[in-house]
């Protein structure tokens, strides 16, 4: 991933490079001109103003070359941030529901945070690494061009460091691997610390036992291992600049030993160029530990298994459901929980088939665990089935993903309340609309809505299944799936979900799949469809369609 947000900004990064390739060689040609003027300095003949016209013009070529190359690799590296941080999120909005959940939101939610940061701190390197590269390599072909045998010698002693820095880099990445994978479990931990933050303030036990051995443990062996991390890169650092001094007090003595008719000026010239070089150089020694984290996050976000297949060209379009649509066909349909080594028991449900036509109302009834959600997840196509298809008017599911989901509106148990409320053309939708259903829903003095935005959503268990509900309604899909939506409902509201909303969705010509445990209003549907250990059963013939007489009076529709 690195490397392909990398190249995909190539021309910037050549051009800044080229940049910083003439801004290092103004650098060596100041060098140079310093060293040539050493020699002048006991010559009373010699053109000192001119030397200093070129010696100035250098610095300006210095100043300009380095300003101008620095500020396009700094935007280079903050258009590549912004890159990281759309790809990941169109990756996760690309990723089915059921590799999101099989992943784990904690993990997810790490390389949101850990992972893009990291990336970004790496990639905001990449200028500077660019830049004293470069440096670097023209200072070397420079001590070359001075004299190749001295320069041989220098090169000797700097692949030996090399060859120790890519050994000791290889076992860094080893250690930020395992510094990495515990961070997981620590957001876990975070995760479960905001979660679980009622157990665990009334429960002062619990408190204790997750926070002295669940938490701390966690973030004591982080610490370990981030220690042991970046002692690796100490050593590194500290061994490649031993060796530069090695290098600069063997180039005075090798060439006394070994090279005695040197010039003084050659040996001069290559003290200069190697203390010059060691600035550039520990700047690219230091970036060696942020690398090594953006390559485990860039390997860590790899395994994630995220979809690679980004959806930049639909996202600028909306998806329209047939509304007319006449047949819903489950064919074979069966669905598999993936299995997890550690883990005897997993779950399928299937075969299932049946024929749904538009306008029905479907109860889906059976036991606790018995396969109804995961049903509905199949359904509406948040789990894809492990063997059978669905058709819409014949046509297949899974030959139009996104489309085909974009027939269901759905209230999970577990659903999530978005502010922003979006009609059926996925615009923000009308505030007067909204308010009639915030009335009708008896929300209105809770909740106020300006222009499509609501003003809260923290709101009681029953006040919260209403306004999905709105949500739901605003959303105007052909199709409704609502998971045990009745429970957390006074009767008034259970009442009037099931005598007066799933009539009027149905004389709308919509479709609604109703989980219910409520016996009471089975014989309310069309269809009712049981489920036991997975398979299904339509047993609604066992169900007359006699409405029971309710004492509660149903809610006026507005
Ligand atoms: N994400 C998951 N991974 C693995 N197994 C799961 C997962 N979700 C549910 N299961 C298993 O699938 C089985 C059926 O769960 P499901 O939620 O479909 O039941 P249900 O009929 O809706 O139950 P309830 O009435 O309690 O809501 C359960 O035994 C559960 O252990």
């Amino acid at each position: 991933m690195l490397y392909r947000l990398v190249l995909s900004h190539k021309k910037l990064l050549i051009l800044a490079t080229l940049l910083s390739v003439v801004s290092a060689l103004s650098g060596i040609g100041i060098i140079s001109l310093v060293n040539a003027e050493i020699e002048n300095v006991s010559n009373p003949d010699s053109d000192v103003l001119r030397g200093l016209g070129i010696f100035f013009a250098a610095l300006a070529g210095f100043l300009t070359f380095s300003v101008i190359s620095q500020y396009i690799l700094t935007k280079l590296s903050v258009q590549i941030m912004v890159s990281i941080r759309e790809n990941l999120v169109k990756r996760v909005l690309s990723t089915s529901y059921e590799q999101i959940e099989r992943v784990g939101g904690h993990r997810i939610f790490a390389t949101l945070t850990k992972d893009i940061e990291s990336l970004t701190a790496t990639l905001s390197a990449v200028p500077h690494v660019a830049y004293n590269l470069a440096t670097v390599l023209l200072c070397f072909a420079y001590m070359a061009y001075q004299s190749w045998q001295l320069f041989l010698f220098v090169g000797g002693v700097l692949l030996l460091a090399m060859v120790v820095a890519q050994l000791l880099m290889g076992l860094g990445i080893q250690r930020f691997q395992a510094v990495r994978e515990l961070d997981d479990s620590l957001f876990k931990n975070f995760r479960a610390l905001i979660d679980g933050g009622k157990e665990l303030n009334i429960n002062f036990n619990r408190k204790r036992f997750f926070y002295k051995e669940v938490v701390t443990p966690n973030i004591q062996e982080i610490k370990k291992s981030t220690i042991s991390a970046h002692i690796v890169f100490i050593i590194l650092s500290n061994w490649t600049n031993l060796i530069l001094f090695l290098a600069l007090g063997s180039v005075v003595f090798m060439s006394q030993l070994f090279l005695s008719g040197i010039a003084t000026a050659v040996v001069v010239s290559f003290v200069l160029t190697l203390v010059y070089v060691i600035g550039p150089l520990t700047v690219l020694i230091n970036t060696y530990s942020v690398v090594a984290e953006g390559i485990v996050s860039s390997q860590k976000i790899e395994k994630l298994q995220l979809s690679e297949e980004i959806l930049t060209d639909q996202l600028d379009n909306t998806l329209n459901p047939e509304h007319n649509w006449q047949t819903l066909d489950i064919e074979a349909i069966e669905y598999e929980y993936r299995r997890d080594d550690s883990d005897d028991y997993h779950f399928s449900i299937g075969p299932v088939s049946t024929q749904i036509q538009r306008g029905e109302i479907v109860f889906l009834i059976g036991g606790n665990g018995c396969g109804k959600s995961t049903f509905a997840k199949v359904l509406c196509g948040l789990y894809t089935p492990t063997q059978g298809r669905i058709r819409l008017d014949g046509r297949d599911a899974a030959q139009a993903m996104d489309w085909y989901r974009c027939h269901f509106s759905t209230i999970f148990s577990d659903f999530y309340l978005f502010e922003q409320v979006i009609d059926a053309n996925g615009m923000l939708a009308d505030d007067n609309k909204i308010r009639q259903y915030l009335s009708k829903l008896k929300l209105d003095q809770k909740v106020t809505v300006d222009k499509g935005i609501l003003s809260t959503t923290e709101l009681s268990q029953g006040q919260k299944k209403r306004l999905g509900l709105l949500l739901s309604y605003m959303e105007d899909t052909p199709l409704y799936i609502f998971d045990e939506w009745a429970a957390d409902q006074d009767p008034y509201f259970r009442n009037f979900f099931y005598r007066e909303l799933l009539p009027e969705l149905k004389s709308l010509g919509k479709t609604v799949f109703v989980i219910s445990h409520d016996e009471h209003y089975f014989s309310l549907s069309d269809r009712i469809l049981k489920f036991e250990a997975g398979q299904m059963e339509d047993v609604t013939a066992s169900f007359p369609a006699t409405p029971p007489v309710d004492k509660h009076q149903p809610v006026a529709l507005a």
